[in-house]
């Protein structure tokens, strides 16, 4: 077993970056990494247990709530009111936030944002599904945390990650300081560190969108679809086509090999689908941490401002030059012709 590093003793090791820590960050990932075990159990054997299916609840988001997206709720909440280290919970599958109301966790500093499960299509299918996080410091240190401590810009996020509950099970996060990824061993029940430093290629030819919602995609969508499905040696296109349907499954693919992921608005979804809090910031750190770009098509990811718990937005996130490209296009044909001055000086850098 020599030379196997497990996500306890990395994070333990990399504590020492920060001289104010005192461990309850690392404590906090532990908890999410227990739930994560416990989930991944689930989910190893789901054909066998009675996980599978509706719950037969709608949740706050509108969406049938699966029996698994139910179980993955429970568990993160109660490993983390076990853990102590969290004072808010907020959750996709929650109506509104979730106070932990434990001796220990009244005076906790972090607030947790969390997609328990991600991919809920996919999951009587056998197909990746997964779990985002994303933690912040609360703003207020005395009294109850309130609302104001969960609606922070994604800049404010001092961790977030994702599992990925697929062919293997991983773990992959980042602290501000690099994105690492652990894989699951069953035989010893430990994330083990597989793949450190991870970097996401510049550039890429894979792209990762529903384009069964194509007539209602934003004018910039489909140029830039129209742009990547043209035949052109030199540029390496077209490019190819990727869609899980699980947000986590397409945007760790892209993350080891290149490329975007783009949920734009459509008319089912005028402010996009996927959740500022849950989905979209985690997920725009751990890309902007690898060397990636995220962004609503005009404005950074992680500068919006958050004013709703369940608050949506459109994510073009991956490769530098392909949602540089992707920002070009929507700056040029979408209507909104919000760009800002980042969306301009990234045109520059790609010239
Ligand atoms: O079926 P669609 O509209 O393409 O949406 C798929 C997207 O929705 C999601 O399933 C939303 O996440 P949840 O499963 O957590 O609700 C993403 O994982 C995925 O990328
Ligand atoms: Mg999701
Ligand atoms: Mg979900």
């Amino acid at each position: 077993m020599s030379g196997i590093k497990t996500l306890g003793q990395f994070i333990i090791e990399k504590q020492a970056d920060f001289s104010y820590a005192k461990g309850e960050l690392s404590r906090l990932l532990r908890d999410i990494g227990i739930a994560s075990k416990i989930v991944n159990r689930e989910v190893n054997k789901a054909g066998l247990v009675d996980i599978l299916g509706d719950a037969g609840t709608v949740n706050i988001q509108g969406e049938g709530q699966k029996k698994l997206d139910v179980f993955a709720n429970i568990q993160f909440i109660s490993a983390l009111t076990s853990g102590g280290e969290c004072c808010i919970v907020a959750t996709e599958e929650e109506d509104d936030f979730v106070r932990i109301d434990s001796p220990v966790s009244k005076n906790a500093k972090y607030i947790v944002c969390i997609d328990p499960l991600d991919g809920s299509s996919n999951i009587d299918c056998n197909v990746a599904v997964g779990t985002i996080f994303s933690i912040y410091r609360r703003k207020s240190v005395d009294g109850e945390a309130t609302l104001a401590d969960v609606l922070q810009k994604g800049t404010q996020q001092v961790a977030a990650g994702y599992v990925i509950y697929g062919s293997s099970t991983m773990l992959v996060y980042t602290t501000g300081k690099g994105v690492n990824g652990f894989t699951l061993d069953p035989s010893i029940g430990e994330f083990c560190l597989s793949h450190p430093n991870m970097r996401i290629p510049e550039g890429g030819n894979i792209y990762s969108l529903n384009e069964g919602n194509y007539v209602h995609f934003p004018e910039g969508v489909k140029k830039y679809l129209k742009y990547v499905q043209v035949h052109d040696e030199a540029t390496n296109r077209p490019y190819t086509s990727r869609y899980i349907g699980s947000m986590v499954g397409d945007i760790h693919r892209n993350l080891i090999k290149g490329g975007i992921y783009i949920y734009p608005t459509t008319a089912n979804s005028p402010k996009g689908k996927l959740r500022l809090l849950y989905e979209c910031n985690p997920m725009a750190f751990i890309v902007e941490q690898a060397g990636g770009v995220a962004s609503d098509g005009f404005n950074r990811i992680l500068d919006i401002e958050p004013t709703e718990l369940h608050q949506r937005s459109s994510i073009f996130i991956g490769s530098k030059e392909m949602v540089t490209m992707a920002e070009g296009m929507m700056a040029e044909f979408s209507a909104e012709k919000n760009v800002n001055a980042a969306v301009s000086e990234k045109l520059g850098e790609v010239g």
